[in-house]
């Protein structure tokens, strides 16, 4: 950790940093602002949660110039969710600067976007299918673009983005500076980034394992057929403040969150087919802490930071490691714990000791949490917002009614009964989910021939031809 006055950064900067309240650098910020600020391109690789934003956006709020009404520099993501969010980030780094940032991605209404765009915004964020639908109308031009970053680049190289990224980059200057971030970077990555890229610096912060060592990792073996009542049971018990389960597909998403909704969760879902509107709804709900529980797919697990997500559920193990990492990454940001707690059905058994070979790092097995358990949980948390309860000022009103009750009733059972009504539990409600198929190992040879990342089927869209496509068909960008 370097005192961000360290790294000879402008004053509006340093002002700005300390209005968002940060008090020093991260490693991969003290690492990587230096070698950019100097001009070179970076691959800039870290833990999630370790502020891999403000480690590109501080070079890019230094580089822009304010008094130029041209965009100079561009941030591509994959989803529309981390779009707004870098945006909004870039926006409080650049504020004392002046310097205007834009949010541009599909769903959103593209007048709308193009009356933003006569505001002259220095920087754009970006999702890709969008970015070239208004450079193809031409209310977008990158020919005065001097930086351009890949976040989540790994994911952005990708099947189904690289086409974009290409016909992106070059529109961009050549003498540019491009910057990729992510926090899994397969080497794969790097040669394909030589295409795009002059001769760069590669920053990665040398951490043991490629998790955070904050996140408590476990798995639980279930039978598909359980996971439901495993799930509200350990919600009941781990008592969230903020959870997101992750789902394989977009059925499975639908389904769990309206379960989860009948069980008594304020629970909501998002995935790639859902109205903008909607995705805007639940993603402002869960931010301001309307929802205990966001279902989502793996649209939600690249990049996304939301404050109090305390827990992370995979419902249904995730298909490949690196999604393995960025969902439980959603928890334990920026130096605060978290719990990741992993479903695997019998057969799953293998790919889950898979993934603990390839991130080092040991999932611990947990019992299957018992009903009695879960309700012993629940009581205790009723009797503690009793307690709460007890310390407002503002009871005078219920007094009389009070002491009706216990006229008739000593006041050990008054209490139980408020426990148990209290607790009134919608738990058990009996509900059958679809099963999902178990997920099963690839052997070496069949990853080989490009299965790995190329044909496995995030939320279950099937290319009409047969093979399963992914990117912009997923995020509609
Ligand atoms: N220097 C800092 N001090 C304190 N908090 C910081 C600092 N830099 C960033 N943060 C905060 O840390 C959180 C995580 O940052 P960020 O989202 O950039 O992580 P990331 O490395 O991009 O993670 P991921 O790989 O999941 O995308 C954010 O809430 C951010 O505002
Ligand atoms: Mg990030």
């Amino acid at each position: 950790m370097a005192n961000f006055s360290e790294l000879n950064l402008s004053e509006p900067v340093l002002k700005s940093l300390s209005s968002m309240g940060f008090e020093s650098a991260t490693d991969i910020q003290s690492q990587a602002i230096p070698v950019a600020l100097s001009g070179q391109d970076v691959i800039g690789q870290a833990q999630t949660g370790t502020g891999k934003t403000v480690a590109f956006g501080i070079p890019i709020v230094e580089t822009v110039a304010r008094e130029d009404t041209n965009i100079q520099a561009v941030i591509l993501t994959p989803t529309r969710e981390l779009c707004i969010q870098v945006a909004e980030e870039i926006s409080k780094v650049g504020g004392f600067k002046g310097i205007r940032t834009l949010a541009i991605y599909g769903g959103q209404d593209i007048g709308r976007q193009i009356r933003s765009l006569r505001n002259h915004p220095q920087v754009i964020v970006a999702t890709p299918g969008r970015l070239m639908d208004h450079m193809n109308r031409r209310t977008v031009k990158l020919d005065h673009i001097r930086i351009a970053v890949l976040d989540e680049a790994d994911e952005m190289l990708d099947m189904g983005f690289v086409e974009d990224i290409e016909t992106i980059l070059a529109a961009c200057p050549s003498e540019r500076q491009t910057m990729l971030f992510s926090a899994t970077m397969k080497p794969g990555v790097k040669s394909l980034a030589r295409k795009f890229m002059r001769d760069f610096v590669l920053v990665s912060v040398k951490a043991t394992e490629v998790t955070v060592p904050t996140i408590e990792q476990d798995y639980y073996e279930v039978p598909e057929p359980q996971k439901l009542d495993v799930l509200t049971r350990l919600l009941d018990i781990q008592n969230p403040e903020l959870a997101i389960v992750f789902g394989r597909t977009k059925r499975r998403v639908d389904e769990l969150s309206n379960a989860l909704q009948t069980r008594g969760y304020m629970a909501d879902g998002l995935h790639g087919d859902l109205s903008q509107k909607q995705r805007d709804t639940v993603m402002g709900k869960f931010r301001e802490g309307g929802l205990e529980v966001l279902v989502a797919t793996d649209v939600a697990a690249r990049g996304l930071d939301v404050s109090g997500v305390t827990h992370v559920y995979n419902f249904d193990i995730p298909q490949d490691i690196d999604s393995y990492v960025h969902r439980i990454g959603r928890t334990g940001r920026a130096g605060k714990s978290g719990i990741a707690s992993t479903f695997v059905t019998p057969r799953e058994i293998d790919h889950l000791h898979q993934i603990e070979r390839m991130t080092k790092h040991k999932i611990n097995r947990r019992p299957l949490p018992t009903f009695t358990e879960a309700k012993v949980s629940k009581q205790r948390i009723a009797m503690e917002q009793l307690l709460d309860a007890c310390e407002d000022e503002n009871l005078s009103g219920f007094k009389s009614l009070a002491e009706e009750v216990l006229e008739g009733h000593d006041s050990l059972t008054v209490v139980s009964a408020a426990i148990k009504l209290l607790t009134k539990g919608t738990n058990e409600v009996p509900i059958k989910l679809t099963a999902e198929q178990p997920i099963r190992i690839r052997s070496p040879k069949n990853r080989e021939r490009g299965g790995y990342r190329g044909d496995r089927h995030r939320e279950g869209y099937r290319h009409p031809r047969g093979g399963h496509v992914r990117g912009r068909s997923r995020h509609q960008g």
